[in-house]
C-alpha cells in the first residue's frame, strides 16, 4: 500500500546554520499510529513542522497523500489535522465560533452537525459559548484538539499532546485517538511519556540529533530488543557476590537482599536453571524469585545510550 506520507532525503538547517534534520527517509503507513521519540532538541518538532508547512523545508521531497508539500501545498495541507505544542488560540471569540471558522480556513463547507459532535466528542460542548480566554489550560487544549479535527482530515498530527494535562483528559484524548483510528485516519505524535507509546503506537520511530536511527513495528521491537529480569529475594544478605559466581551479569542490591539476573528471553539458553544451580552449590538460598520484562522506556534509553 502507498504509505500517506513518503519523507525522502528531507534536511533542514536553520538560518542559525543549525542543522536540525540530516537526511530523513520515512514512511507513514495510512491508519497507524506512529509514535516519534527522541530527546530534546533531537528535531521532532522541526520534522513535523516540515510535513504540516510551518517550517520551510531544505533539501528533499515530502508527499502527503501523494501531495507535494512545496508544489501542491493546498492540498496536501487540508488532508493535515496538527495539535502543536505550545497554546495559542484566539482568545475574543466563543468556542464554536472558532472552530466553525478553522473549518472555513481549509475551504470546507459549514457542517454544524460536525462541529456539535466534534465538541461533544472532546467534552467541549456545555463550553461552545465560552470565550476561550475564560477557559482553563485542559480546555484550552482540548479546543486546540477540535480545530486541528474541524476540517476531517485523514492525518493527525500530536506534538507532546498530553505534556502538563491532567489524567482525566490525557485518557479522553487517548480514547478519542483510538476513536480516530477505528475511522481510518493516521495519527502521528511524539511524546515524551514512553509508557504511552508502548500503550498506544503500532510503530516506533526514534530520532537523535536529526537523523532516524530506528524505526520499528512496536510488539517487534519489543521482543527484538527487550530482554527479561529475574530478580531473587535472598534468606540472608550477601555482602558481595561470590567469586564463583563472577561470570554472571549480576546485580546485587545496596541492601543485599535481592540479586538480578537480566536474560534474553528469546535465547534458547536463557542460563536460567544454570545460575539456580550454581547458586545451590554456593549454598545462597532464595525465598522468593519474580521475573519482568524490559519496558519499552528502558528499550529506548539504551538504544539512545549506545549510538
Ligand atoms: N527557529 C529555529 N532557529 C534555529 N534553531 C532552531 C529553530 N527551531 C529549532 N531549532 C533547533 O533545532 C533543533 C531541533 O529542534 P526541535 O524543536 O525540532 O526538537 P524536538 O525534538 O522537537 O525537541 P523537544 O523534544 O524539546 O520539543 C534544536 O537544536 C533546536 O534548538
Amino acid at each position: 500500500m502507498q504509505p500517506v506520507i513518503s519523507i525522502e532525503q528531507l534536511t533542514k538547517t536553520y538560518a542559525s546554520g543549525h542543522q536540525a534534520l540530516k537526511s530523513i527517509d520515512l514512511d507513514i503507513r495510512r491508519g497507524e499510529i506512529f509514535a516519534l521519540l527522541g530527546p530534546n532538541g533531537a528535531g521532532k518538532t522541526t520534522l513535523i513542522g516540515i510535513v504540516c508547512g510551518i517550517v520551510n523545508p531544505g533539501t528533499g521531497r515530502v508527499l502527503v497523500d501523494g501531495h507535494d508539500i512545496v508544489a501542491d501545498y493546498r492540498q496536501a495541507r487540508s488532508k493535515i489535522g496538527l495539535v502543536p505544542q505550545e497554546l495559542y488560540n484566539e482568545g475574543f471569540e466563543s468556542v464554536w465560533t472558532t472552530v466553525r471558522f478553522s473549518r472555513g480556513l481549509f475551504g470546507k463547507a459549514p457542517d454544524d452537525a460536525y462541529i456539535e459532535k466534534l465538541l461533544r466528542d472532546l467534552s467541549l460542548w456545555d463550553k461552545k459559548d465560552a470565550r476561550i480566554l475564560d477557559l482553563s489550560g485542559g480546555m484550552k487544549r482540548r479546543v486546540m484538539i477540535a480545530k486541528a479535527l474541524s476540517h476531517e482530515p485523514s492525518i493527525l498530527f500530536l506534538d507532546e499532546p498530553t505534556a502538563g494535562v491532567d489524567v482525566e483528559l490525557r485518557r479522553d484524548m487517548w480514547a478519542m485517538v483510538h476513536r480516530l483510528r477505528e475511522r481510518g485516519v493516521t495519527i502521528i505524535l511524539t511524546t515524551h511519556y514512553i509508557e504511552e507509546a508502548e500503550e498506544m503506537a503500532d510503530r516506533i520511530g526514534v530520532i537523535r540529533q536529526g537523523e532516524i536511527i530506528l524505526v520499528e513495528d512496536k510488539e517487534r521491537l519489543m521482543v527484538q530488543l527487550g530482554s527479561k529480569r529475574l530478580t531473587l529475594q535472598l534468606q540472608q544478605p550477601l555482602a558481595q557476590i561470590p567469586a564463583g559466581l563472577a561470570e554472571y551479569p549480576l546485580l546485587l542490591s545496596a541492601d543485599g537482599q535481592q540479586l538480578a539476573y537480566t536474560f534474553d528471553a528469546h535465547h534458547e539458553r536463557t542460563g536460567i536453571a544454570e545460575l539456580l544451580r550454581r547458586l545451590g552449590e554456593q549454598g545462597i538460598d532464595f525465598k522468593d524469585l519474580q521475573t519482568s520484562q524490559s519496558s519499552l522506556e528502558e528499550i529506548v534509553v539504551n538504544l539512545l545510550r549506545a549510538r
